[in-house]
């Protein structure tokens, strides 16, 4: 096996760092910008070659130990200091709009995180057998190898890895093997409740006769073809900003609770007194109904079916009587809902926008619209289109993903 040494210069919207080789580009987790790494080629390919870290040559002075020894599965930015991270997202966001808006935008403000660990509200661990035992394990970056887990993942707080393991142990005294599970996932609460989420290769087969005895996991679920067995609840309340928000065991919520009560304060003190807002990709209701009381009417326009389900759940509950949830894609949703909007939030999944959308809005033209976006690349893309009759007036960038590349921004655009 040959080993390159390479210069790396800086890290790139994919989390990996850049470098050249004869002058073909390389591609490497783990490594910081300015340093010399050595590396093994893994993939290669037309225009550029995949790699992986051998051993770091020339170490950059932002470089840092690392937490966990599989860092580089589940947030390889564990080695860069935190301030340091903070510099690297703002430019790559910055970077990521320029693309395609090819004008450049500089960010208000970047909100960095409260928490760089346990900030997370939901994990996924893979199983492995070793020694007839379970154990949790995740996937080696860009591969389907299995690299194990001692002591969970630290991206979860303590109280999530002990229900994790005291689970592990209960499964392992039923005598369950890997064969029979896909992937067992836990989901948080800041309150403190957990639920416990198993998928199953085939059919229900495991006798869980009753969700085991561990303090804080209030529901456990079993999930099998189209099966699907339920211990204890199945849902999860998430209190933000004083309004309570029920969801599904399988529906989309926000991460980073902290930073995402920060974004939806922002938005809430610029969102005032006004009639309709619009909220597409609205997920069981999390934005729309904190704006509940901002605007006389606010539809909620949701695809995935348990999370239309819990909007309307919420709404109920919360007595919201001017919010209406609307199933349907954004992409199919009537004009007569999104005409004479005051306000439309976009918050889509990383592919961004589909074009059909961006070409309503451009044709209603609601007076505002907040962009909440996973993805520079794909909140470029969009804005490129949204900037021909709308102008920028604020842009947030928001670390809800510590230790990881990823990174959350906040767009507001008027007409
Ligand atoms: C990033 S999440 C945001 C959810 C919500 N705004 C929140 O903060 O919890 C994106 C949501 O859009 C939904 N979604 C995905 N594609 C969609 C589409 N084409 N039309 C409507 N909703 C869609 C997903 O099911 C998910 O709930």
């Amino acid at each position: 096996m040959r080993l390159w040494p390479i210069k790396f210069e800086k890290i790139v919207s994919s989390g990996r760092a850049l470098g050249k080789n004869c002058g073909k580009v390389v591609f490497c987790y783990g490594v910081l910008p300015g340093e010399v790494a050595e590396v093994k080629f893994v993939r290669e390919k037309k225009d550029y070659i995949e790699a992986e870290l051998v051993n770091v040559i020339e170490p950059s002075r932002f470089r840092i130990l690392p937490k966990e020894s599989h860092y580089l599965s589940c947030s390889p930015w564990q080695t860069i200091d935190y301030k340091y991270q903070i510099r690297l997202k703002a430019d790559i966001i910055e970077e990521g709009i320029f693309q395609t808006v090819r004008k450049d935008i500089k960010l208000d403000s970047f909100y960095k995180a409260y928490n760089i660990y346990g900030y997370r509200t939901k994990i996924e661990y893979r199983l492995e057998n070793t020694c007839s035992k379970l154990k949790y394990a995740f996937y080696k970056r860009g591969t389907k190898d299995l690299v194990l887990l001692e002591n969970g993942c630290k991206l979860v707080d303590d109280k999530v890895n002990y229900i994790a393991y005291s689970f592990l142990d209960y499964l392992n005294s039923l005598d369950v093997g890997k064969e029979a599970l896909e992937k067992i996932v836990f989901r948080k609460s800041t309150n403190g409740q957990v639920l416990g989420i198993i998928y199953l290769k085939n059919k229900i087969d495991i006798d869980i006769v009753m969700v085991p005895e561990i303090e804080d996991l209030a529901g456990l679920i079993v999930i099998a073809d189209n099966n699907k067995k339920v211990y204890g609840r199945d849902f999860i309340e998430q209190d933000l900003l004083g309004t309570k928000i029920k969801y599904g065991y399988d529906c989309f919520f926000q991460n980073n609770i902290e930073l995402f009560s920060k974004a939806l304060e922002i938005v809430r003190n610029e969102i005032n007194n006004v009639g309709k807002i619009v909220d597409l990709y609205s997920g069981v209701g999390s934005i729309g109904l904190s704006l509940r009381d901002s605007a006389s009417k606010v539809y909620l326009v949701e695809s995935f079916k348990n999370s239309y389900l819990y909007s309307v759940k919420n709404i109920r509950s919360l007595n919201a009587n001017n919010v209406i949830s609307i199933f349907s894609s954004s992409e199919r949703v009537s004009e007569d809902i999104l005409k004479e909007s005051d306000v439309v939030i976009l918050d889509p999944p990383r592919d961004g926008i589909k074009k059909i959308v961006l070409d309503k809005l451009l044709k209603i033209l609601p007076e505002k619209i907040v962009y909440l976006s996973c993805n520079p690349v794909t909140l470029g893309r969009d804005l490129s289109f949204l900037l021909k009759k709308y102008s920028l007036k604020k842009i947030y960038g928001f670390d809800f993903f510590p230790n990881t590349v990823h990174a959350e921004v906040l767009a507001f655009l008027e007409k």
